[in-house]
């Protein structure tokens, strides 16, 4: 049998918690072979717009992504093949210059608010999680992340959140909940998904060892 690598995708809404469950299960497999792919780090490269067209841009519609180059990397990834992944600058809303070499690995965790939204990519995944939290502790996480993370302001976060992020949420992001083989309520607090999966994932890379 010819050895193939597991994705396992944790999508979810903005502050749900999908990359503090993606890197607790990471973390758990470090001296493993695993790997992480953030699909915001696919936002579409934006340098040659102006800096107020980047803050008008809607990042969270479908279309903001560079679904195809996505899906040619874990296209690459799943052939034991490296990949030259981009690096996303929030602060400048656009592709960073460096970018980064990611080394081909047995578990590969997909994570980002549309990565079930495309089917192309959900029938690239063997493992699809939803990261299900309620919107008021969604918007609270976010505005303190990103004025503290990604050098946004109260007001903007604010306005981003209630013109854009909010209606393209439950216009795309909560439809892919149907997609998903399990929610996950509340994240990573949520000790007993968290060790579902670990020993899940366990099992996968048992199995591997062995072919
Ligand atoms: N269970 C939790 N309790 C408190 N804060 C949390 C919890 N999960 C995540 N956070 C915090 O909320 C913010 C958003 O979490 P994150 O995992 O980055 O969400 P997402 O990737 O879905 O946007 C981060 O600052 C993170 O540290
Ligand atoms: O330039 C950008 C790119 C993205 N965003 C926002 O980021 C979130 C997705 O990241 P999470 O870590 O899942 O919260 C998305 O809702 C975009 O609105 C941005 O503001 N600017």
């Amino acid at each position: 049998m010819t050895k193939k690598p597991v994705v396992i995708g944790v999508a979810g809404g903005t502050g749900s918690g999908k990359t503090t469950v993606a890197r607790e299960l990471y973390q758990q497999f470090i001296e493993k072979s695993i790997l992480m792919i953030e699909q915001d780090a696919y936002y579409k490269d934006q340098s040659h717009k102006t800096m107020d067209e980047r803050i008008k841009t809607n990042y969270d519609h479908p279309l903001a992504f560079d679904n195809d180059l996505l899906i040619e990397h874990l296209e690459q990834l799943l052939i034991y093949q490296t990949i030259e992944k981009p690096i996303y600058d929030y602060s400048n809303h656009t592709r960073a210059k460096e970018s980064v070499y990611v080394k081909p690995k047995d578990v590969i965790i997909l994570e980002g608010i549309l990565i079930l939204e495309d089917k192309r990519l959900r029938d690239l995944m063997d493992i699809k999680l939803f990261v299900d939290t309620d919107a008021d502790i969604r918007i609270i996480r976010r505005l303190v992340r990103d004025i503290e993370e990604r050098g946004r302001t109260l007001e903007s976060v604010i306005e981003q959140y209630t013109s854009i992020v909010r209606p393209m949420h439950l216009q795309f992001i909560e439809p892919t909940k149907r997609y998903a083989d399990i929610i996950i309520p509340e994240g990573g607090q949520n000790r007993v998904a968290i060790d579902l999966m670990v020993t899940k994932i366990r099992t996968i890379l048992e199995e591997k060892e062995i072919l």
